[in-house]
């Protein structure tokens, strides 16, 4: 199996005004780019820490991060906002925080392509995420199931083959949740890298490799 990410020794410190917080200690491990790869652990065990990591979004203090093959450090910071732009879909816990919710879900669309300097095909994305029909539609009119579903597609739109999740079902009813993890298994399914971090037992399952954190920690790998 292709390794996507390889951190070696990743360390992530926080300096408060009362003393250092070790938010995520001496990580070493790969992340496959086939699957849906789960982060799980206690509150505070740095699980959204080491998503912003991979997510290009904080450097870490120590160590290696090597994303295909590249050393993520040694890159200029245009270098790593280009990566981050070109490959990486961030989907955040609150499915508004997703998405303009001034513009309507194909314009979402269109938007999230324009960022990354390419076009899109709306109804494309919106057929192959069960969003069919919406285009038209304001953001609001969605449930946060399919809030959160738009979200991967803008992501898709932007060209993005690694979709980073923070919590995305955390926010959700049951019906909703079961749209957004049948989202995540489409990706995984049709060739995307999918990242998730969760305190969902049922986004745990899903995932074909699941790294447990324990206090900044890597506790185990199943
Ligand atoms: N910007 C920051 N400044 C100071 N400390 C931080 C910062 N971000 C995170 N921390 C601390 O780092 C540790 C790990 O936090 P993190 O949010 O990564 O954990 P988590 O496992 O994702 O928790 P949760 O499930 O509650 O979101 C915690 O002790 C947290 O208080």
């Amino acid at each position: 199996m292709a390794e996507l990410f390889e951190l070696a020794g990743i360390g992530v410190d926080y300096h408060t005004p009362a003393d250092t917080v070790t938010a995520i200690n001496d990580v070493t491990m790969t992340v496959p780019e086939t699957g849906i790869t789960v982060f799980a652990g206690p509150s505070g065990s740095g699980k959204s820490t080491l998503l912003r990591v991979l997510g290009l979004l904080e450097p870490p203090t120590r160590g290696t991060l090597r994303f295909d093959g590249v050393d993520t450090g040694a890159l200029p910071h245009s270098g790593r906002r280009a990566l981050r732009r070109e490959r990486l879909g961030l989907v955040f816990q609150t499915p508004t925080e997703n998405l303009l919710e001034y513009l309507t879900v194909a314009e979402n669309l269109v938007a999230a392509a324009q960022l990354a300097r390419r076009t899109c095909r709306p109804d494309e994305i919106l057929d192959r995420l069960g969003l069919g029909g919406t285009g038209g539609w304001r953001i609001s009119a969605l449930s946060g199931g399919q809030q959160q579903r738009l979200a991967f597609g803008c992501a898709l739109a932007r060209g993005c083959s690694v979709l980073l999740a923070d919590e995305p079902t955390s926010q959700l009813d049951e019906a909703s949740a079961d749209l957004v993890l049948d989202t995540m298994r489409y990706l995984a399914d049709e060739g995307f890298t999918v990242i998730a971090v969760s305190h969902d037992d049922r986004l745990i399952e899903i995932g074909t490799r699941v790294a447990r954190m324990h206090d900044g920690r890597l506790d185990g790998i199943t």
